[in-house]
């Protein structure tokens, strides 16, 4: 189990180093509009789990969903603290 700062940690760290066999790599190499079709696809799968395939299920979608959009913040180039600060 890691938290979402420490899996933002984890992928900046794999993102600098270009981390060979890493996803969060090869993701980045396709850029924003790939990442993006991701943060949608996840986001869909997030919402028909909730509604039709119960909390556990829900809870995987949930967790891809929180992952690709730290990709998408990596592409982008912003930190959790440019995020944190519109909470
Ligand atoms: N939490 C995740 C995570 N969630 C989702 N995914 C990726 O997102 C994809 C989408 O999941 P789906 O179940 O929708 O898969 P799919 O649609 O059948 O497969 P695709 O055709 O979309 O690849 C997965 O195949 C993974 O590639 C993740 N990839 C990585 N992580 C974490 O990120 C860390 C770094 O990963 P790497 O960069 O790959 O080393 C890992 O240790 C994990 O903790």
């Amino acid at each position: 189990m890691k938290t979402f700062e420490e899996l933002f940690a984890e992928l900046q760290a794999k993102a600098a180093a270009g981390t060979p066999g890493s996803g969060t790599v090869e993701a980045l190499a396709k850029g924003v509009h790939f990442i993006g079709k991701k943060v949608v696809e996840e986001a869909a799968e997030s919402w028909m789990a909730a509604e039709h395939e119960g909390p556990e299920r829900a809870a995987e979608e949930i967790s891809q969903l929180l992952y690709q959009a730290q990709v998408l913040m990596l592409a982008t180039g912003l930190e959790l603290k440019d995020v944190y600060r519109h909470l």
